[in-house]
């Protein structure tokens, strides 16, 4: 299967299939042979579970660079040291950097690439289901102990080759982390899959084949909308549904202690509940969404640790803010994002309702 992504600054195409990793990267044969260095970036547990057969698969000659795994390896830290591995490499703008692992590797990688020598080029393996989202759009960034994702570039990688054998070995906590992407893609896009999702017995166990089409589904989201606005100035927004809460939980708690899909699946909860007064979503909706995502195993208790004056240091840090006003992602209806200034009190009547709305599903 193949998704076309044309953006303004470059145009590529998500190739994907089960174990077809080698004929994948053959397609870019002409490049990689001109390249005077081929530079692996993954994580510890991605090279632990899938590294043998990423050689066995892989047709030429690489450096490996192992980063620790999840968030850690979005770090300044890890950024340099990933800086030093290039330059003690020698690599050149005639170099290429591949970004094997989840969103998290994806993210430091596109970085690394849109930095070194002001840019070289780079090609996304992802191997979580989260980064049907990550691999696609050119966001890339490292955290901040202030704030998610704050330093970071927009850059575009060559191309997305996505082997579903990968996923295979994904913990079930990240099958159901990366899943809550997709039901993003659902609610902002069509409201016929999301109701299908919503119906299915459990959205962890989907079979390699409807794997694949649900993934397929996402990128074709993504893909157009980054087509129509690549630099986040409009409908790019969109894609950020549920990020302005999930975020500041997710930096609440510390880097990597709650999943980025967890605290987006958080998220997606507390905009039903703002969306509820200002479209036609109602009561009744977010209960079900809530019940859906409870049945699936999405966990909730993070929101209460921490109080809402906890999180509002990370919530004004949402990069959509303006002027100092937030810009939450709401929905019309399900399909039907739009942007909506919200000032910091009704943020919190909303949160209060959350914590209500939790304290009586969770008995
Ligand atoms: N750039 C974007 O547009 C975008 C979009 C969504 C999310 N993100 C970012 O992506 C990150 C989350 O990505 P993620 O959920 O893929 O997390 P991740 O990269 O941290 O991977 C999750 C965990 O699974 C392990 N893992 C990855 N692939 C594996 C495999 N095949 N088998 C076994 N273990 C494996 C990793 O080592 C890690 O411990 C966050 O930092 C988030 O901010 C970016
Ligand atoms: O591609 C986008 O645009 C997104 O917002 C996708 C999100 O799922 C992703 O988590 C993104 O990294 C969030 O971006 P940020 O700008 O809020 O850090
Ligand atoms: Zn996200």
């Amino acid at each position: 299967m193949r998704v076309p992504v044309a953006t303004k600054s470059h145009q590529y195409e998500v190739v994907l299939g089960h174990d077809f990793l080698a004929d994948a990267v053959k397609a870019f044969d002409d490049q990689l042979q001109k390249a005077d260095k081929l530079i692996v970036f993954t994580d510890a547990n991605v090279w632990v579970a899938q590294g043998d057969y990423f050689k066995a698969n892989f047709p030429y000659n690489f450096e490996v660079f192992v980063l620790p795994g999840g968030e850690a390896c979005k770090t300044f830290e890890q950024y340099n040291a990933a800086q030093t591995f290039l330059l003690e490499q020698k690599c050149s703008r005639k170099s290429f950097i591949f970004a094997f692992g989840g969103g998290a590797v994806g993210d430091l990688t596109g970085f690394v690439a849109a930095t070194y020598m002001r840019g070289v080029p780079f090609i996304q393996i992802p191997t979580t289901i989260l980064a049907h989202d990550s691999a696609v759009g050119g966001k890339t960034a490292i955290n901040h102990p202030l704030g998610k994702n704050m330093i970071g570039a927009f850059y575009q990688p060559e191309g997305v080759i996505y082997d579903t054998v990968f996923t295979e070995s994904l913990p079930e906590r990240e099958v159901r982390s990366g899943t809550a992407e997709v039901i993003k893609h659902a609610m902002i896009s069509n409201a016929a899959w999301l109701e299908e999702l919503m119906a299915e017995e459990t959205v962890i166990h989907f079979s390699t084949e409807e794997l694949a089409k649900q993934l397929k589904k996402g990128i074709e989201v993504k893909a157009q909308i980054v087509a129509e606005d690549e630099t986040e100035q409009s409908v790019r927004k969109f894609l950020n549904l549920g990020h302005t809460y999930g975020h500041a939980i997710e930096a609440a708690a510390g880097y990597g202690k709650v999943a980025h899909g967890e605290a987006v699946m958080i998220g997606l909860v507390y905009c039903l509940l703002l969306s509820e007064r200002y479209g036609e979503l109602n009561r009744n909706f977010t209960t079900a969404f809530l019940q859906f995502a409870l049945k699936n195993g999405y966990p909730f208790e993070a929101v209460k640790e921490y109080s809402f004056e906890q999180l509002t240091e990370y919530l004004m840090k949402d990069k959509k803010a303006e002027y100092g006003i937030l810009q939450f992602v709401l929905l019309e209806k399900i399909g039907k994002p739009f942007v909506r200034p919200i000032d910091l009190a009704e943020c919190k009547e909303v949160d209060a309702e959350f914590r209500q709305l939790l304290a009586e599903v969770l008995v």
